[in-house]
């Protein structure tokens, strides 16, 4: 049995304007076997307004894979939540381990970000995830808390509503060595376990995705431990019937 309802495609800096025309013709064509199940289609930029324009029925949403923590103003290259919104987009991603590393994007920055999304009414994807030495040291859970606790803070029980938790082990991210249903369980049942703890009903609701080498051959164990309540897929989120076997495995 799945406990997924949520499916976030990443197309990372991939992509172009065939491939969103390619994409939303087979979730039209597949949809009624994923009924039910959200899917967001996050593409770069300046694949957005694309995308927006081909998305065919109600179960998909548009995503963007980052946003500026400011409104408006003197910030070059920055594009805003309000821009955004212009464009119909619902989710954004925040804290991925990507822009953690390259762009040395902070827990502090995610917060901010996450604050000027959840507070403009979109929904706010902040991912976690711990890279092989701090597994190997056993700090997991650790770093993990640390960054829930610096990438949310400050944000009040209704903005809370608009968040989705991505866990991200990062030596699973386009390595091909998924964690195993129960390395995840186990840390997905800990986040919810800090998510209760500190919002109470709204944390018991909070959506946990699990990304990192998630394909058509393994999405369907991992969406059925109990605390994980979809996925987030980089690689596979790129070709549209691979794709769509992950989100019918979401189905269930
Ligand atoms: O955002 C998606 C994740 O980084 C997972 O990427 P992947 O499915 O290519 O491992």
């Amino acid at each position: 049995m799945s406990n997924a309802s949520l499916v976030i495609a990443n197309w990372k800096m991939n992509g172009n304007r065939a491939l969103t025309r390619n994409m939303s013709e087979v979730l039209r064509d597949n949809q009624a076997d994923f009924k039910g199940v959200n899917v967001v289609i996050c593409p770069p930029y300046t694949l957005l307004s694309e995308m927006a324009g081909h998305i065919y029925y109600d179960d998909v949403a548009l995503g963007a894979q980052n946003v500026s923590e400011y409104e408006s103003g003197a910030h070059t290259g920055e594009v805003s939540v309000a821009m955004l919104q212009e464009l119909g987009v619902e989710y954004v991603l925040l804290g991925h381990s990507e822009r953690r590393a390259e762009q040395h994007e902070s827990d502090q920055l995610v917060a901010a970000k996450a604050a000027t999304v959840t507070q403009a009414g979109l929904t706010a994807v902040i991912c976690v995830g711990e890279d092989k030495a701090q597994r190997e040291a056993d700090n997991t859970w650790s770093v993990i808390q640390a960054q829930l606790e610096k990438s949310l803070a400050g944000l009040s029980a209704k903005q809370m509503a608009r968040v989705v938790v991505a866990y991200e082990p990062i030596w699973a991210i386009g390595t091909g060595e998924t964690a195993s249903p129960a390395q995840a369980q186990e840390v997905h049942a800990k986040i919810r376990g800090w998510l209760v703890e500190n919002y109470q009903q709204v944390g018991a609701k909070t959506p946990l995705l699990y990304g990192g080498s998630v394909k058509a051959n393994n999405a369907e164990s991992l969406f059925s431990e109990a605390d994980i309540n979809g996925g987030l897929i980089g690689g596979a989120s790129l070709n549209g019937e691979d794709f769509c076997a992950i989100c019918r495995a979401a189905k269930g």
